[in-house]
């Protein structure tokens, strides 16, 4: 555990750790030096020596004064260390977390990470501020104790050296067993957490479905699965911790019985085997109170086991010098890729898109059309086949390269903490307000900021909560334009969004498409039927492809697509193709 504890500090802090674990040692063998001077000074007492015992005395109260100095020099830097470790995690985790693939932020991960980074950091820094003098206690002051019994009784030493053992068998024995819940009792807390996010987020689901009730039933059913894994552990921790006690309070007591036998077979040692008595209560304090620390210390290790798990996690490949990209044509080479092994969700997709041209990406309902975007904006990386861009594979191209050639604008947009302006800017920090405002006057977000008391400065809360998904979709679009880079993935966002913003976002499209490669999951006919070619993806593999006269004129799915879309927004087949298409109305 101290190793471990010192490769996540990393090399850097490694002076610091190893201070730290030199001042605890050189306190705690003082603190057992202090405890076996008070043999000599008894001795001479009980002999009634005084003259001898306040010489030993002199000594032991040197030995408190620079034990109580090496004290204070542990705990500043023990403080220091538990503020200079929840540092380091929070940038290690960070710097990691920045690296590796999207695809691993799945499932309960996030909520997992919620959890190390908050609770999980704050028990590992609590570590050298409060459980490692304890237990280094335990360990050094009771040797330095048996050290001290062995010089002055080598038979009573022997007795508390084989001691040692048999406490440290029970005390391990006793934290395998409060261990074997302890994931069960982690499982449950994340989940119950998990719930809890999710249980406030769909509020306005809920409501709106009449169905309070049954999202709290699930999260009750969390929390009553968490309570039960605490009484679980509870069950199996306290008769470990009985125990530990029970070992600790036996020794002792045999020890006492030693010391004893031996005080009354030696008459002439009796006043310094009476000493030695009052020592061993020393010798088996430190132990009792590390047992107490045993649930605590379980806890930050497998918080520390779990950090040093995500900061173990491969990142994503990286290469280190930038690719040769020539132009912004993308190919897409037969490529498949699954989320889980053995269910691929693409199969054998290949596709080219000329360097400013629309590709159209339709089909039904978990057919691949997302995860597709996803690959094309390495999210995610192919299991097989390859993406191109100008001629060079998506994995070669470093992220500052990625980041400059594609600009993803996808459905859950998600706005800062900030204002408008720092939203858009995110983009490119180096903008200057006339580049930052023409991407704004494109994505027609001027309007917006009109409005607004604040203009460009106005707080958008949390994920941007105070603008309307259309508005919130406009920002977004305005940073793609911030951004400018020539190849652009969009998936249209399927919500209805009221005529203003409707017309809004189709002016701020037409200018975000305007001379990029665009690669679009096309919900509103007009996008569909201008595109240059539409892809129609059918259970991951490319069923039709061809532009919107093309595939109406074959009669196959697209044709029955557009047909059923026409249908359900009231419009005929035929009257206005493309024509209708280009008024905008979807
Ligand atoms: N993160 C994920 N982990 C596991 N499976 C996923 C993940 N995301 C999507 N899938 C699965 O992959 C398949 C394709 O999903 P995808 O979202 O790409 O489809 P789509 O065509 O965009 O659907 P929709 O139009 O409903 O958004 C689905 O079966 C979906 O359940």
């Amino acid at each position: 555990m101290i190793r471990q504890l010192g490769r996540v500090l990393g090399a850097e802090h490694r002076g610091d750790y190893l201070r730290y674990l030199a001042a605890l040692v050189v306190y705690n063998v003082l603190q057992g030096a202090a405890y076996v001077l008070l043999v000599p000074v008894l001795r001479d007492l009980l002999r009634g020596d005084t003259g001898a015992a306040a010489r030993w005395l002199a000594i032991l109260a040197a030995v408190v004064v620079v034990s109580w100095f090496a004290s204070y020099v542990h705990q500043q830097l023990g403080f220091r260390l538990g503020h200079l470790l929840a540092r380091t995690l929070h940038h290690r985790l960070g710097d990691h977390l920045a690296d590796l693939p999207i695809g691993w932020f799945s499932g309960d991960r996030v909520g997992a990470i919620g959890q190390l980074t908050s609770k999980g950091v704050v028990d590992i820094m609590g570590l050298p501020a409060h459980m490692f003098q304890p237990l280094v206690s335990a360990a050094v002051t009771s040797l330095t104790v048996v050290v001290g019994i062995l010089v002055v009784d080598w038979r009573l030493g022997l007795g508390a050296l084989a001691a040692i053992p048999l406490v440290y068998a029970v005390f391990s024995w006793a934290a395998r067993r409060a261990a074997s819940v302890d994931d069960q009792l982690h499982a449950t807390g994340v989940e119950a957490a998990d719930r809890a996010v999710e249980f406030a987020r769909l509020q306005p689901v809920l409501r709106g479905a009449g169905r309070a009730a049954d999202g709290y039933a699930q999260l009750a059913g969390a929390l009553r699965e968490q309570h039960a894994a605490g009484r679980r552990q509870l069950r199996r921790s306290l008769p470990a911790l009985g125990a530990n006690a029970l070992t600790v309070q036996l020794v002792f007591t045999a020890l006492i019985l030693l010391g004893t036998a031996l005080a009354l077979r030696d008459g002439g040692r009796t006043a310094e085997l009476v000493a030695l008595l009052v020592l061993l209560a020393r010798f088996a304090e430190p132990l009792a109170a590390s047992a107490e620390y045993g649930a605590a210390l379980r806890t930050a290790r497998a918080s520390l086991t779990r950090i040093d798990e995500v900061l173990a996690t491969a990142p994503r490949p990286e290469p280190e010098r930038p690719a040769d990209v020539g132009g912004h044509r993308v190919d897409v080479d037969d490529v498949s890729f699954g989320y889980d092994p053995g269910r691929p969700v693409l199969a054998g997709i290949s596709l080219t898109a000329e360097a400013g041209t629309t590709t159209a990406i339709v089909g039904s309902s978990g057919a691949g059309k997302t995860t597709l975007l996803s690959l094309l904006a390495r999210f995610v990386d192919v299991d097989a086949g390859a993406i191109r861009v100008g001629g060079a594979d998506l994995r070669a191209l470093t992220a500052e390269q990625r980041g400059a050639l594609v600009a993803p604008v996808f459905q859950d947009v998600y706005l800062f903490e900030g204002s408008i302006a720092d939203n858009i800017r995110l983009a490119r920090p180096d903008a200057t307000d006339a580049e930052l405002r023409e991407a704004g006057r494109l994505a027609r977000v001027d309007e917006i900021v009109d409005r607004l008391p604040d203009g460009w400065e106005t707080q958008v809360g949390e994920g941007g909560a105070s603008l309307s998904g259309g508005e919130r979709q406009r920002v977004s679009i305005a940073r793609a334009l911030l951004k400018d880079a020539p190849i652009v993935l969009l998936d249209e966002a399927t919500a209805a969004v009221d005529p203003e913003n409707e017309a809004a976002i189709t002016s701020a499209l037409a200018a975000l498409t305007l001379a990029r490669t665009v690669f679009v999951v096309a919900h509103r006919l007009t996008t569909v039927a201008h595109a240059d070619q539409i892809l129609v993806l059918d259970g991951g593999r490319v069923a039709e492809r061809g532009t919107h006269s093309e595939l109406l004129a074959s009669g196959g799915r697209y044709a029955a697509f557009w047909r059923q879309r026409q249908r359900a927004q009231g419009w005929h087949l035929g009257t206005r193709v493309p024509a209708g298409a280009a008024t905008g109305g979807d």
